[in-house]
């Protein structure tokens, strides 16, 4: 078993494990093709095909340098004109879907020309439904028959739909929603904060979400297809498995379910203007998206160019990553598609050689802390943090009623709703005494901190008139001399010529207690002596030309400041943010200190990837966040919960 992320705390441990094969086990990106039938019979009696297949695997195409021979290729699947859409779906897709069950990451990518037949094997029609509708209703095949056998584990599944339009990415389940931002953490898993995650108990549920957002993807139509796809599509289905019994186990494993904007050859499409840029904007990703497959295969350790496009970036871990993947290359008969036909097939046949190296993302919980950590974890797969067995047994009558509850585009609301239910369980789970008990130490504490901040009131008053007094002394020459006798040439020049600056060094402590007033709960707990002292000491250190020491004491104290709060305070504290942190809105989490609006998605990206933070300390974990920024976040959210 090799630990691939892990914290640990007191109450949880957390690891992804690789599966039984280990880190070794490899998986080479599945490539089929589809070759789509003749829209008009004109021109399949007027010139013929200029591709056609040799048998299941194999199929040729006439060479564009000599018309009399063919080139031939072979891939893992050719599908001919006649395949149907279930006999796409059984050889290509369904052997994958039971992976993320198992807390895999599997993939499936529709690939090729415009107008070859995309949309149509991805998504299909009301009659001949494609991958998506099949591969999602598999998904709750799978997981009632799981339920059924394993009764030990609980199941949810949630999904997330988007688009990548002109290089921006558009939440399609949230059609108002701006481009959203795309984020790595530090454990390489690709985020995008924002991005609108709803749960799904049942294929109808899946259904009445999915639907209404397809409408909401850039379609237009171009002189080779009525209804061209503007945009790269890209669907994620998301299953997390907890076990409820020791060692609570949590295996979480996603589905991309992804069509692609076709490549397009302008000169035929007759695009202009806006069809041109929307063009040249999918162009250059698949251009990428073949840079990426080329730096793939020549394996020479060098960089991968995923950031080079949006649609590489999210398709990092389906190409060279940890997905079980299968590109559906189509393509068309007719002539004038020729050479996007044999550009579309050499994509494919370099494709097939990438490999990718799967493991199963699991979690292992402490008891002590599992059956929260659950809950948690359920709704960010998009539960509503009811067991999905539960959901899944009481099917119909959920599927009856989840429409009125939840609208397709508000997502939020059901979350709200599972946070106050959670809260009410906690309220009410917690016994009558233990909750009065919390209330008096919070009334104690609302006390000390009023009794605290008089005493603090009263100590910078006496340093101001200590201050003034300074000043007055400073003012006479003997003053500036006696002082200045033993510092350096520029810090003497600048202790006479820039006074204001010289107090700021003598009064430091008493500074960051007057920019951060809360602050001082820990600093003036200490008698005023102390105080005096240390200033006395501080103003000795620079006498004696240790410019630094001043601020490095003032540095040791702001690092000690916890240590002079009272611990059952503190601790409080820190839960409440812990919980903000873990179950807290976008709004919440932007009202927490330091905290702004890139951060909070930041910090609900994470929290949709990695599941709750075990402790405030992970939030280190989030980009940008430096050991510096941490403990100024912490201290600024913990004297402000205490004072409220
Ligand atoms: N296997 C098929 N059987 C029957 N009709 C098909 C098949 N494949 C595609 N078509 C039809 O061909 C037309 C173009 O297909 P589709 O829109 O799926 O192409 P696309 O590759 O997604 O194009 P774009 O990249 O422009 O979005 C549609 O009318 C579709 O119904």
């Amino acid at each position: 078993m090799s630990v691939r992320l892990g914290w640990t705390s007191e109450m949880a441990q957390r690891v992804a494990v690789n599966d039984a094969a280990g880190s070794k086990r490899t998986a080479r990106v599945r490539v089929a093709v589809r070759l789509r039938p003749y829209m008009d019979k004109q021109d399949e009696k007027s010139e013929g095909p200029c591709v056609r297949g040799l048998g299941p695997q194999t199929l040729e195409i006439v060479n564009w340098r000599n018309a009399t021979e063919t080139l031939q290729y072979q891939f893992d699947v050719f599908h001919g004109e006649q395949t149907t859409q279930q006999e796409v779906f059984l050889s290509s897709v369904k052997p994958i879907i039971p992976h993320i069950l198992n807390g895999q990451n599997a993939s499936v990518f529709a690939y090729g020309p415009t107008g070859a037949g995309k949309t149509h094997t991805m998504l299909g029609s009301q009659e001949h439904p494609g991958v998506i509708p099949r591969a999602v209703r598999e998904v709750f095949q799978l997981v009632r028959t799981q339920v059924k056998d394993q009764d030990d584990w609980e199941f949810s599944v949630g999904m997330s739909y988007l688009e990548i339009y002109n290089e921006k990415v558009l939440d399609l389940l949230s059609p108002n929603s701006q481009d959203l931002p795309i984020r790595e953490d530090k454990d390489k898993n690709i985020i995008i904060p924002g991005l609108t995650h709803t749960s799904l108990s049942s294929f109808s549920d899946f259904h009445t979400h999915f639907v209404p957002a397809s409408l909401n993807r850039t379609t237009a139509s171009t002189k080779l297809n009525q209804r061209s796809s503007r945009s790269h599509a890209i669907l994620l289905i998301k299953v997390v498995k907890c076990q409820r019994v020791p060692p609570h186990r949590q295996q979480t494993g996603k589905l991309y379910l992804v069509d692609l904007a076709g490549s397009e050859d302008n000169r035929r499409t007759g695009n202009q203007g806006i069809r041109l840029k929307e063009s040249g904007a999918i162009n250059l990703s698949l251009f990428t998206l073949s840079k990426v497959v080329d730096c793939l295969n020549t394996g020479n350790g060098g960089r991968v160019p995923y950031r080079d496009s949006k649609l590489t970036r999210l398709l990092q871990d389906s190409l060279g990553g940890s997905a079980h993947s299968v590109m559906i290359t189509n393509i068309a008969p007719e002539y004038k598609y020729y050479f996007d036909t044999f550009t579309a097939l050499n994509f494919a046949a370099k494709s097939k050689q990438i490999i990718n190296r799967p493991f199963v993302r699991e979690t292992v919980m402490a008891p002590t802390n599992a059956a929260g950590k659950r809950s948690r974890e359920e709704q960010d797969a998009g539960g509503s943090g009811e067991p999905q067995n539960k959901r899944l047994k009481e099917g119909k009558k959920v599927e009856q009623q989840s429409p009125p509850l939840t609208h397709p585009h508000s997502p939020v609301d059901s979350s709200v709703l599972d946070r106050l239910m959670a809260l009410e369980k906690m309220m009410l789970g917690t016994p009558e005494r233990e909750r009065l008990r919390l209330l008096k130490t919070v009334a104690q504490s609302r006390k000390e901190i009023q009794r605290l901040k008089e005493k603090q009131k009263e100590l910078e008053e006496k340093a101001e008139m200590l201050n003034k007094l300074k000043n007055e002394r400073e003012e006479t020459p003997s003053g500036i001399s006696l002082f200045n006798t033993d510092l350096p040439l520029l810090q003497r020049k600048q202790s006479v010529s820039a006074r204001p600056r010289k107090q700021q060094a003598i009064v430091t402590p008493l500074q960051v207690s007057q920019v951060q007033p809360l602050q001082d709960f820990a600093v003036v707990c200490k008698p005023s002596q102390t105080i005096d002292k240390k200033k006395k000491r501080i103003k000795t250190e620079i006498s004696e030309g240790k410019e630094n020491s001043g601020l490095e004491t003032a540095c040791e104290e702001a690092a000690n400041w916890e240590s002079r709060l009272d611990s059952s305070l503190l601790d409080q504290s820190r839960k409440k943010i812990l919980q903000t942190l873990n179950s807290g809105s976008l709004k919440e989490l932007k009202s927490l200190q330091l905290i702004g609006d890139k951060k909070a998605k930041l910090i609900l990206g994470w929290r949709e990837i990695n599941g709750d933070f075990t402790q405030v300390e992970d939030l280190k974990k989030i980009e940008g966040i430096t050991d510096k920024r941490f403990s100024s976040f912490i201290k600024a959210n913990i004297l402000s919960a205490m004072g409220k």
